[in-house]
């Protein structure tokens, strides 16, 4: 049989050039007069969410027909400005959060989400791949000579938090066009053009580590956790901030409440493809294939646990746990939150993904010491390219400490942290939801302005909830439980996929992995 047919990028909204981002920069304003009334809330919705006035200013806008935007560059202009719009309503500022959206923000909200193939909640594609401009119409688009089309806090910071982001996603752009020649170069058994096109992907990756260190430059991380990162927050897992049903989205399937996850770079469509492209595979945190279950070379990438009945094990709340299927992983997730034509990019791409599958094949025909220049190189190239994503994940982890956990324990400078306590009549139990792990380390994250550990770090709403002016809310005593996200346990959650990164190496020798790695982490 014909091997399936390699995907074309433009079939799925890709550009070689600019990848995920659109070849245009995105609109600045609405053509259409008839959404006029969503552009001028939008131009001053920073003063006035700060001033407490947009939950009133946004019930009093008209429930506008979204099918009236005509273009794609419309419905993704309406996309950012109703994600943002809805979040800062949601939240609001020093104010309960609100469970029920009003039909102006949510009937519109969901019918261009569906246009765009996406949910009617902020993500990644909204404030990062379609929230940006040039400053300069003929430069490049790198850090030099980007901009922002909107933040929720109205600071620089959040503005460097989301360019960094597109910066990453313009510098990964040609990257895809190599991993589809590197397919193609597998399948003509083309040993040394495969090494000579990885020694590229390689190098791209390297730029990709260098433009995330730039985190550090410009983005403050007080501003991000305290002032930023609330925002970007969904309504999923979030019974602690006063959400416990989620959002109800007035006239949007009979009203019912929506539970979706908030914004998270975990929706890049560009790590995905890396992960696609060289084998790495995430589990659910804690489950590891157990060893009687090791991968077979198969395609590279869908392995198989040969002990089927019992081919994963977990350590949820310390029990060995054993089921028979591999759980749905948080990463995996996050795909329901890309747009369409990505989401649909990253399936082709897992179906014809062949360059590990073929390193492995190399590696074992040749192990009779009989190993040619070409394989040798092939291997050491292929698990550079493994290294540096994992240096990738290394460096991300390193700025979640900062960015979040450090900022968790120091607590806020003003005790209510800019959120105000729920009516005590509302206080919800936590969810009982089955993701939740124990802390790894045992270490349960200190809440701020507590001597109770275990409050989720993620989300500084989450701590300040249900105690008046900076009293983080009571845990059950002994409970280390640190939930993030969907229900994973943050650091243990990150470490975990850094480590299936390095195991995905050919060799994963802890002694390259020393020699190589510029980041001391663990
Ligand atoms: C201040 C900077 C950042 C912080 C605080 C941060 C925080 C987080 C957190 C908390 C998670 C866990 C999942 C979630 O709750 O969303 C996560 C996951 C992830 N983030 Fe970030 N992030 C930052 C920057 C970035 C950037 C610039 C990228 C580049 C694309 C990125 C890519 C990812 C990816 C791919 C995951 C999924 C986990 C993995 O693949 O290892 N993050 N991030």
């Amino acid at each position: 049989m014909a091997p399936k047919q390699l995907p074309i990028l433009s079939d799925y909204d890709i550009s070689p050039v600019t990848g995920f981002l659109p070849v245009e920069e995105p609109l600045q304003i609405l053509p259409d007069p008839y959404f006029a009334p969503w552009e001028e809330v939008f131009q001053q919705f920073n003063g006035l969410l700060l001033a407490s006035r947009l939950r009133q200013r946004a019930q009093e806008l008209p429930v506008l027909d979204a099918s009236r935007l005509k273009t794609k560059a419309e419905q993704r202009r309406a996309y950012l400005i109703l994600c943002m719009l809805s979040h800062a309503y949601v939240w609001g500022k020093h104010e309960v959060a609100a469970d029920v959206l009003p039909a102006s923000l949510s009937v519109p909200w969901k019918k261009v989400a569906d246009m765009l193939e996406l949910q009617p909640v902020l993500t990644h594609a909204a404030v990062v791949l379609w929230n940006w401009r040039l400053l300069y119409k003929d430069g490049p688009r790198d850090l030099s000579n980007l901009n922002t089309l909107a933040t929720l806090s109205g600071s620089s910071d959040e503005s460097w938090f989301y360019l960094v982001t597109t910066a990453i996603e313009a510098t990964g752009a040609p990257v895809l066009s190599k991993i589809l020649n590197a397919i193609q170069l597998v399948r003509d058994e083309d040993t040394a053009g495969l090494v000579q096109e990885l020694h590229g992907i390689r190098g791209i990756i390297e730029e990709l580590v260098a433009v995330l260190r730039r985190m550090f430059e410009r983005c403050d991380p007080y501003v991000f956790y305290w002032k930023v990162r609330p925002y970007l927050a969904g309504w999923e897992n979030m019974a602690e901030a006063g959400l416990p049903n989620g959002v109800k989205y007035e006239g949007v399937d009979n009203g019912e409440y929506k539970k979706l996850a908030g914004g998270s770079a975990a929706q890049s469509s560009l790590i995905h493809a890396l992960d696609i492209a060289f084998g790495v595979e995430h589990h659910p945190t804690g489950f590891r294939p157990n060893k009687t279950g090791e991968s077979k070379a198969g395609s590279g990438n869908t392995r198989e646990y040969v002990n089927g009945t019992s081919g994963y094990t977990s350590a949820i709340n310390g029990t060995k746990q054993t089921t028979s299927s591999p759980p749905s992983n948080f990463i995996q997730k996050m795909r329901f939150y890309m747009p369409g034509p990505h989401r649909n990019f990253l399936t082709h791409l897992t179906e014809v993904a062949n360059i590990r599958a073929f390193v492995i094949n190399k590696t074992a025909e040749t192990e009779n010491g009989n190993r040619s220049e070409d394989v040798k190189n092939l291997i050491a190239v292929f698990d550079e390219c493994v290294h540096q994503i994992k240096v990738f994940r290394d460096v991300h982890i390193q700025m979640v400490t900062l960015y979040i956990v450090m900022q968790a324990n120091r607590g806020p400078s003003i005790s209510h942290g800019g959120f105000a306590h729920q009516p005590q009549a509302q206080t919800p139990q936590p969810e009982a939801n089955g993701d939740s792990h124990t802390a790894a380390n045992g270490n349960g994250i200190e809440a701020p302005g507590s001597s109770t550990k275990g409050s989720s770090i993620l989300y500084p709403q989450k701590v300040i909830f249900g105690a008046p002016y900076g009293l983080a809310k009571k845990q059950e005593k002994g409970n280390n439980v640190v939930r993030g996200t969907g229900g994973t346990d943050l650091i243990p959650f990150l470490r975990q996929s850094r480590d299936e990164t390095n195991e995905s190496k050919i060799v994963p020798a802890p002694a390259f992995a020393r020699r190589k790695s510029s980041v001391g982490l663990n």
